[in-house]
């Protein structure tokens, strides 16, 4: 059984994105500048934003925190959104989900301009994706191919998988696999909540992946052995042991799972760190896009 160590591999992709940041710096070119909007204080959320600025730090790039209140209105987030569209020193930038019940998501994500839209959301993007066009990828399907890619696991005429059909995981996710490219050429199965016989569909995976948001749902006597299997769940779990008050659960139970596996990314440490490189990897590019 092999780890698919995603802290590991995403240092690695940061010191390579820090080198083309250094050499872009030596060429006088711009210093790419990612900025993040979080509306709400939510644990969770704070994490993730906090953990994308320190990254920004340690690859060279510049990095702006819009912190707003709970209480934000659509329209002041439009705003704020209009903002940084005009501003010609951000390159990129992300509106943290999810948004507080007042604030239409879909509403937001299409305010973004495509070409600074890093997450990869606006439906411009997912339209290219779709189409094999050129496109920001969303960071954390991209971030899984990366890690398939340099572990050199084999995903062509393989039988995948994805559980969770999720606008920025489950869904996106199945389409690239599915895509004739370097990592794709499966064959891909879609799974949800309404899926029948949802072990028997994975007992005949090569590769499954868990992105339904349920801890430790997926186990041993629900995969084949030798299968590869990518767990992008990350639910916090109350646990007085720990000494911030919690532990963290992937949506797949580790512990009979990997018992059957033959690769498999752990939480933490596995998608997580990923996904924040390859947001990283996409802000480089979209600084590319503009020289
Ligand atoms: N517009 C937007 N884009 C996102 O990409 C986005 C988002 N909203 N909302 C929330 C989710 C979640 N997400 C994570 C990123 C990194 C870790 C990560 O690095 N996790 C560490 C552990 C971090 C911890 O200690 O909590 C790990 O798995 O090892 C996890 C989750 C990005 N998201």
């Amino acid at each position: 059984m092999i780890i698919l160590d995603g802290k590991k591999t995403s240092d690695n992709i940061k010191d390579e994105i820090a080198i083309a940041v250094a050499k872009r710096k030596e060429a006088g070119l711009k210093t790419p500048h990612l900025a993040a909007i979080i509306v709400g204080t939510d644990g969770a959320s704070m994490t993730y934003v906090n953990s994308k600025v320190k990254s920004c730090q340690k690859v060279g790039f510049n990095s702006t925190l819009i912190d707003l209140p709970e209480d934000t209105t659509e329209e002041q987030l439009l705003h704020e959104i209009e903002e940084l569209n005009n501003d010609k020193d951000i390159d990129g930038f992300i509106v943290q989900l999810p948004l507080p019940k007042q604030i239409d998501e879909q509403k937001v994500l299409m305010a973004v301009d495509p070409d600074k839209d890093v997450d990869g959301f606006h439906p411009v993007n997912v339209g290219k994706m779709t189409l094999d066009l050129p496109s920001f990828l969303p960071a954390t399907p991209y971030g899984i191919l990366e890690l398939l890619e340099r572990y050199e696991v084999e995903t062509s005429g393989k039988k995948v998988v994805v559980i969770g059909r999720s606008h920025i995981v489950g869904r996106p996710l199945s389409i690239l696999l599915s895509q004739k490219r370097k990592v794709g050429n499966a064959t891909v199965t879609l799974a949800h909540s309404r899926t029948r016989d949802l072990a028997s569909i994975t007992r005949e995976a090569d590769i499954v992946v868990a992105a339904l948001g349920i801890a430790e749902f997926l186990t041993g006597d629900m995969v084949k052995d030798g299968a590869t299997i990518i767990d992008v769940g990350i639910t916090r779990v109350k646990d007085d042991s720990k000494k911030r008050g919690y532990r963290l659960a992937g949506d797949v139970d580790f512990e009979s799972v990997s018992k059957k596996a033959s690769f498999i990314t752990p939480v933490p440490g596995g998608v997580g760190p990923m996904t924040i490189a390859m947001l990283l990897k996409n802000t480089l590019q979209a600084c590319e896009n503009r020289d």
